[in-house]
């Protein structure tokens, strides 16, 4: 893939669907290599849309419009950035030669949806997985759980993201509400649930996997070191790495985390979700993209996520190399308001060896991600310290 000069007939475009904070990274890398970067989204200055040549509104979810705008742009790569895409499109857009899409159409569809990669992984390729069930409606979802899944487990939409929409389920009375919350809370309502019963993990990981060329031009696997992490509600709050894992279930992960990205194929980076408990370890799902526990390679590797991803779409070599230890903390936006403000910033900054991303968002919402705050250590346990003071003492303020 040839760089060129952006905004001149020389130039690369790439075109991003989905411009959180993600994205914004990966266009900021790509920005690094003279890439013209067009930045889509469903609402207006999303944090991606900042830091592009160019930016663009519309219901990805809208395959007439999401081909009108490819066809108006020319972009040669599409790299989705969000599950809420018409994927189906992108299809067709791979298939008519108009661009190419990261990591290919095929596993966009399956992977925007759970129902697809579960039964990939878990049918298809045999890894172990929770049990699960699919359901349509209220009485199945019952079903389901009476039919073998039993308490506690885990109700999710099938096409969500964040833990929105997801809920923990301890008896028969949660079953109406996991149904509804479900409903309500999907990135798209599909009305259709995953149930899956609860893995009782000692730990969770990130196996950052990423399909890239070598010299020689032909595609190979590389790991980074497993990022561990801490969810509360189905989302993230902190992340850090390297996690200490036994050899034989470092092992097994890899192996995992091959079967699975080896299957889906093309180029780039995948965030390889598993649960880990002594040797054993099960597939939870992964993002064809950079991964938001990832964050935390922003301080831990030589090539941050975002920077892998970059390279490995044009084609470019990469080096999966972890620098030193670190972690991230999320910072969440606490209130409803538009055009929030955050104080306290020059206070973080002042725990040794941090740093901060404050995304741009601009509308917060309480349990919205707006920042996140970053830090090295000569362990894991001073870096997870010292992330989570970082970002204690950013305080985002009614402007
Ligand atoms: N079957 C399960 N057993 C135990 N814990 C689970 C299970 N499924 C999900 N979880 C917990 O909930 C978290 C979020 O689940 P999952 O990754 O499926 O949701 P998500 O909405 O796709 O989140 P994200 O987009 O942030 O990855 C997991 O990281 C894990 O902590
Ligand atoms: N777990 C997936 C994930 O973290 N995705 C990241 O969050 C953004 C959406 O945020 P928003 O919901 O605040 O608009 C996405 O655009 C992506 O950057
Ligand atoms: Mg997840």
């Amino acid at each position: 893939m040839k760089l060129g000069t952006p905004l001149s007939p020389s130039a690369l475009r790439v075109m991003l669907l989905g411009a959180g904070e993600l994205g914004k990274e990966v266009v900021i890398a790509l920005q690094r290599l003279g890439v013209e970067v067009i930045a889509v989204d469903r609402y207006a200055n999303a944090p991606g849309h900042q830091v592009a040549h160019r930016a663009h509104v519309i219901p990805m979810t809208d395959g007439t419009a999401l081909r009108a705008l490819v066809e108006a742009e020319r972009p040669h790569l599409i790299v989705p950035e969000i599950e809420a895409i018409a994927t189906d499109m992108l299809a067709e857009i791979e298939a008519a030669g108009l661009a190419e899409v990261i990591p290919t159409a095929r596993t966009t569809q399956l992977t925007m949806n759970r129902e697809g990669i579960r039964r990939l992984a878990a049918e298809e390729l045999g890894l172990p997985t929770s049990p699960y069930c699919f359901a349509s409606s209220l009485e199945e979802l019952q079903a389901a759980i009476d039919g073998g899944i039993g308490y506690p487990c885990i109700v999710k939409p099938v096409m969500s993201s964040s833990g929105k929409g997801q809920s923990t389920l301890r008896g028969p009375d949660d079953v109406r509400k996991a149904w509804d919350y479900a409903a309500a809370g999907g990135r798209v309502n599909q009305g259709r649930v995953i149930v899956e019963g609860f893995v009782d993990f000692e730990f969770e990981i990130t196996l950052l996997t990423v399909r890239a060329c070598d010299a020689s031009g032909a595609v190979q696997t590389y790991f980074c070191e497993p990022i561990g992490h801490l969810q509360v509600s189905g989302d993230y709050v902190e992340s850090w790495q390297p996690q200490a894992m036994r050899p034989a279930a470092l092992k097994r992960a890899q192996e995992i985390a091959a079967a699975v990205t080896g299957n889906l194929g093309g180029r780039g980076v995948f965030g390889v979700e598993l649960f880990v408990r002594g040797d054993e370890v099960w597939f939870s799902e992964v993002s064809p993209r950079p991964h938001d526990t990832g964050l935390v390679t922003l301080c831990t590797q030589r090539l941050s996520e975002f920077e892998l991803h970059a390279r490995a779409i044009l084609g470019l070599p990469v080096d999966v190399a972890l620098r030193e230890p670190g972690a991230s903390a999320v910072i969440y936006g606490g209130m409803d308001e538009t055009g929030i403000a955050f104080e306290g910033v020059a206070d973080a900054l002042t725990v040794p060896r941090s740093d901060l991303r404050l995304f741009g968002k601009p509308e917060s919402f309480l349990k919205r991600r707006m920042g996140v705050a970053v830090a090295n250590g000569t362990s894991v346990d001073e870096a997870r310290d010292r992330a989570r003071l970082a970002a204690s003492k950013v305080r985002p303020v009614k402007d």
